[in-house]
């Protein structure tokens, strides 16, 4: 074994120009293939994916001959340990290689290109089924179209899903880990890393029964106590979105106080005249605004932030990086909504980070932990979206009401929006854990799933489900190889940045009012914490821009605080229940 150190570092170095070829190349034929799927760009994308595996695995072989645990520094061993981390690479049989790789283009193409038939329409994901769940309000209307996705995506996932698990698994095992999940919890570099998880989730699951007990009242004073029992859990198909995984659509038949000042974003940017372009301008804005760094001009020469017409396109959103420390880009369909608002943060946020740490070695041009890579653009998009800001810019016109019951307005489109997003997010990979240990096996998959909706989410499905159905699959993460748990990790973690920036930036008051726009202090702690990608594990990170070691949920109950206080109170007067007592996930209450 090599010991001289030296001589590793000189490898590393050759690692890394090579590494910014190939990954560059790679990223280069997947983003041909997302923003114009034929069948020539699948297999220019297929055929790229294979030589970065190759490139991946030589790599990791060739590391074997340094003896790191005899070297001192940290930086080089901990190079070493990330180059280990090849994935799908580790499958030693080729044929199984290529299996998997085709495996995995094949089911983002079923996911990308699914349609609804209706009459003579084909209805496509984005923008048309979106649109009717987040605006309908017809239950019948909501239950085809909630139906009708997964029966186009589902059943013809199933199979393939199958066979993804047991090549991915066999790639994965031969790393040495247990399992796919293993792996995947393996980057948190927490060995407690479940159980403060399931700690932060009991923290926060009363503020969320609260919700849910509310929500269930006006759904059942909208829809009918037929249709939406007190009791049981409520249907999936009434929260304005596909998934029930966030309910800001439907905060219009759950405001708390009605008559006060409607902040309508949507309408807002539609009614001035807003495109796709001046929502990312104004989201750069706001990033620069606090002295982070702006989008190159490649980003505004090479982005897709709209769909295209005339081809095939993958329209999730998605922000790219091309490990060329030039190239950065998103791709988005954009349609101007307060969600594609958001999201076009989300995704710059994405970009922030990529730039931010662009001088790292590519082994460590990634998050702190995955958590931290999702948390930076909701982070500030928290800031951008307090009625404060909006006013400022243009999208509330006249007085700003700014009493307890708009507070509480305000609050409920934020719970909607976060909390209610958390037991959807820590279940999506409880279910994938099981399913990659073997405790969930292919025969009950969509009773499982379904199961653990009801259990964390509070939901049944509005029509019966069986095992010829997939529902897992219609959630795109799931089909398209992408882990979950990072969202759960950023919904805890983007309030404690934010308190943290809130307090830099001088902020006073209630945190939820916190604008932190136009502050350097602001972000220059932030942009110091993004800078170093994942060269130190996330606890120093978290430890550079808030001073603890530790995910809290503290920042986010203190956010929520006087909307807890409300419901609470709310609920006791209404005389309503919280938590659900039915458990029977294979009928529903729409047929009783
Ligand atoms: C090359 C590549 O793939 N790059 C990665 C980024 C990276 O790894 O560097 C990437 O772009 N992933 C796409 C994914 C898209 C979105 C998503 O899937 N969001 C979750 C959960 C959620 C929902 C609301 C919200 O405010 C924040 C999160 C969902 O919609 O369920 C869609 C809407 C927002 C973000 C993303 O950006 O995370
Ligand atoms: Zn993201």
């Amino acid at each position: 074994l090599i010991t001289d150190e030296e001589q590793a570092k000189v490898w590393l170095d050759q690692y890394n120009s090579m590494a910014e070829n190939i990954f560059s190349l790679a990223e280069e034929a997947n983003w041909a293939y997302e923003t114009d799927i034929t069948p020539q760009h699948q297999q220019a994308q297929v055929q790229a994916s294979l030589n970065r595996d190759r490139f991946k695995k030589e790599a990791y072989v060739n590391s074997t001959k340094f003896d790191v645990n005899s070297f001192n520094n940290e930086t080089v061993k901990r190079l070493f340990s990330k180059i280990k981390n090849i994935g799908n690479a580790g499958l030693s049989d080729q044929t199984k290689l290529n299996r998997l790789t085709q495996l995995l283009a094949d089911m983002k193409q079923v996911y990308s290109t699914g349609k609804v038939k209706d009459g003579d329409r084909e209805l496509v994901f984005e923008p048309d089924l979106t649109n009717e769940l987040a605006n309908g309000r017809n239950y019948d209307r909501l239950q085809f179209i909630w139906q009708g996705w997964r029966d186009a995506v589902g059943p013809t996932l199933r199979p393939m899903y199958q066979e993804y698990v047991t090549l991915k698994n066999e790639a994965i095992t031969e790393l040495g880990y247990d399992d796919v999940g293993d792996y995947w919890r393996s980057w948190y570099e927490t060995p407690t890393f479940e159980d403060d998880l399931e700690d932060l989730w009991q923290e926060v699951r009363p503020m969320y029964l609260e919700l849910h007990a509310y929500v269930r009242r006006r759904l059942g004073e909208f829809y009918g106590g037929d249709k939406v029992d007190q009791d049981d859990p409520i249907p999936a198909h009434l929260f304005g979105n596909m998934w029930s995984q966030q309910w800001n659509n439907i905060y219009d038949l759950v405001e708390p106080f009605s008559g006060k000042q409607r902040i309508d974003v949507t309408s807002a940017m539609v009614n001035k005249g807003w495109d796709a372009l001046r929502m990312f301008n104004e989201s750069e804005q706001f990033f620069t605004s606090l002295g982070l760094i702006p989008m190159t001009p490649e980003f505004w020469r090479d982005s897709m932030i709209v769909r295209p017409e005339g081809r095939e396109v993958v329209c999730y959103a998605s922000a790219w990086d091309f490990y060329n420390r030039r190239d950065f880009r998103i791709k988005m369909c954009t349609e101007v909504t307060q969600d594609d608002l958001q999201t076009v943060h989300h995704e710059m946020g994405h970009i922030e980070y990529f730039l931010q740490y662009k001088d790292q070695p590519v082994a460590f041009r990634e998050g702190a932990n995955p958590g931290f890579h999702e948390a930076v653009g909701d982070c500030l998009a928290l800031s951008v979206s307090t009625p404060k800001h909006l006013k400022e810019i243009g999208l509330i016109d006249g007085v700003l009401q700014e009493d307890d019951e708009a507070d509480l307005n305000y609050l409920m489109k934020q719970a909607l929006e976060k909390i209610a997003f958390l037991p959807f997010a820590y279940m999506m990979d409880q279910w994938r854990w099981k399913v990659f240990d073997g405790r969930i096996t292919a025969d009950n998959m969509n009773q499982e799933w379904w199961k653990l909706r009801q259990q964390y989410q509070g939901i049944i499905p509005p029509v019966s489900r069986s095992e010829t159905d997939f529902d897992p699959g219609c959630k795109f993460h799931i089909p398209a190889d992408v882990p979950y748990i990072r969202y759960f990790v950023s919904f805890i973690v983007q309030f404690q940045f934010y308190e943290a920036m809130c307090n830099a930036a001088g902020h006073t008051g209630p945190l939820y009012k916190c604008d932190f726009y136009r502050s350097p202090q602001a972000g220059q702690l932030l942009g110091d914490m993004l800078k170093l990608g994942s060269s130190r594990p996330w606890p120093d990170a978290m430890e550079a821009i808030t001073g603890g070691r530790r995910m809290s949920a503290r920042p986010l109950l203190n956010y929520f605080r006087p909307l807890t206080d409300w419901l609470r109170q709310n609920n006791t007067a209404s005389g309503v229940r919280t938590g659900w007592t039915k458990f029977e996930p294979w009928t529903s209450s729409a047929t009783k």
